[in-house]
């Protein structure tokens, strides 16, 4: 754990959230409906039929979040841009209103002294760029630079950092191999396509940004340390092999220039030959990292489970929060410090990191959440311990403000700062607020 003032001045205390998980009324104003808006419509897809159509009614409220953001002492927040709410069709014409609201939502934080950090795409695709193939269609880089580049000329004046792509890993993977999350497609040869092309969307983005940007452009991963659950030699390949699946497949290419060899073994036949000029394009000149941590993997050998031969477990009387994921804030370190000594140092902003428990119900107009306030002081603690150590670590971001729309879950899994009221969507601290203020005003001291 780190002493002291770990964080240098001008750290960047922020907290997060996505469009379709807060927002609601994902059709006002002009808008297109988008891949996950079909999906959350369709039954069986997301748990106890939940949909984003009020999530937290944000698209309304965001003057209310914003103090709220303020309150907190907030120096940025990150939220994305839904593609569809600024081209309906996801190409083509402008949606004027829909560009309005997050010219309005960039000036009411400009107002209260807090940065934004956009994201261009967290999940949401136009569902009519879906109909024509999605981000399977090798068009999709350039259908996302022209986006990006709308909003770019729209807000670049007064947007300091840009995140391009929220996740690919989710997108390809969970959206595409596994199915439970949209466009809900279970195909190997699909998924590894759409992984290429979301990286080059990626540095499409990124080329378009550097011909007329000022600021800063990045990408934000989900990474996350890959354990063996024993010394077994084959605890140790299965862990290594989940390590390429999950964090190699997106680091390699993006700052080496190549995927890792472990992916045609993993994939097989469903690996095509990538031509290396696209890869040498993949490997763009971006700003910074961002980096989503949540927790390890704890992986055992396991030929049944497909394509990495590498079973996540549970480790027996871990500590793990309300998705089941172990609570392990050394990973965050270890991630910082691997992209430290494997990946160039690169300047890094802790896009994401939060929890999901099983929230008391409030009292007295507050919830308490002593888990979550662990998890945050620990968590914070293991970033500061990284910068002691060297990373070069620029701010660190909360999942999530609010309770919000948890994907394939629904409502039931609240990351929030702030509860939300299923009945009103009113806002309500939870005591992680709070411990959250104070490490702001304190810029982390003691942690
Ligand atoms: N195998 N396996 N590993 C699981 C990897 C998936 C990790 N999920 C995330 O990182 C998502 C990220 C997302 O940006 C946000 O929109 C979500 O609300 C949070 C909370 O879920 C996190």
């Amino acid at each position: 754990m780190s002493r002291g003032h770990a964080f240098p001045s001008g750290f960047i205390w922020g907290a997060a959230t996505s469009a379709y998980q807060v927002e609601g009324y994902p059709l006002a104003d002009g808008a297109g409906p988008s891949i996950w808006h079909r999906f959350a419509h369709t039954p069986g897809r997301v748990a106890g039929g939940a949909t984003g159509d009020l999530a937290c009614g944000h698209y309304h409220r965001f003057r209310e979040d914003v103090a709220l953001m303020a309150e907190l002492g907030l120096s940025a927040y990150r939220f994305s841009i839904a593609w569809g709410r600024v081209l309906p069709d996801g190409r083509g014409r402008v949606n004027r209103k829909g560009l309005d609201f997050y010219l309005r939502l960039v000036d009411a934080l400009l107002e209260h002294d807090i940065q934004p950090m956009v994201t261009l795409y967290h999940w949401d695709l136009p569902a009519a760029l879906q109909e024509r193939g999605g981000w399977l269609d090798p068009d999709s880089a350039v259908w996302f630079a022209d986006y990006a580049q709308i909003l770019f000329r729209a807000l670049d004046d007064r947007v300091q950092a840009w995140v391009t792509i929220n996740e690919p890993w989710v997108v390809a993977v969970l959206g595409h191999l596994e199915g439970v999350h949209a466009p809900g497609h279970r195909d190997a040869r699909e998924a590894v396509r759409v992984m290429h092309h979301l990286l080059l969307a990626h540095a499409e983005a990124c080329a378009t940004y550097g011909a007329l940007g000022r600021h800063q452009i990045g990408i934000a991963l989900n990474l996350e340390p890959q354990h063996p659950a024993s010394d077994s030699e084959a605890d140790r390949a299965a862990a290594d092999r989940r390590d390429a699946f999950i964090n190699g497949w997106l680091l390699d290419p993006l700052f080496h220039g190549r995927y890792p060899e472990a992916m045609a073994d993993i994939f097989g036949s469903a690996w095509p030959d990538f031509p290396s000029t696209e890869i040498d394009r993949i490997r763009c000149p971006a700003d910074f990292l961002g980096v989503n941590y949540y927790s390890r993997g704890w992986v055992r050998d396991d030929p049944a489970v497909q394509p990495t031969g590498a079973a996540r477990i549970e480790r027996p009387n871990a500590p793990v929060t309300a998705m089941g994921w172990e609570v392990y804030p050394r990973g965050l370190t270890e991630i910082l410090l691997r992209l430290k000594t494997q990946y160039g140092n690169p300047p890094v902003y802790i896009t994401e990191n939060g929890a999901a428990f099983e929230d008391s119900a409030p009292t007295a107009g507050r919830v308490e959440d002593p888990r979550r306030v662990a998890y945050l002081r620990e968590h914070i603690g293991a970033a500061g311990a990284a910068i002691q150590a060297g990373a070069d670590l620029r701010g660190y971001f909360v999942w999530s403000l609010l309770d919000n729309f948890e994907w394939a879950e629904g409502y039931a899994k609240r990351f929030g700062l702030f509860r939300v009221d299923p009945s009103d969507q009113s806002r309500l601290p939870k005591a992680s607020a709070e411990c959250y203020k104070d490490i702001i005003a304190s810029h982390g001291a003691g942690l």
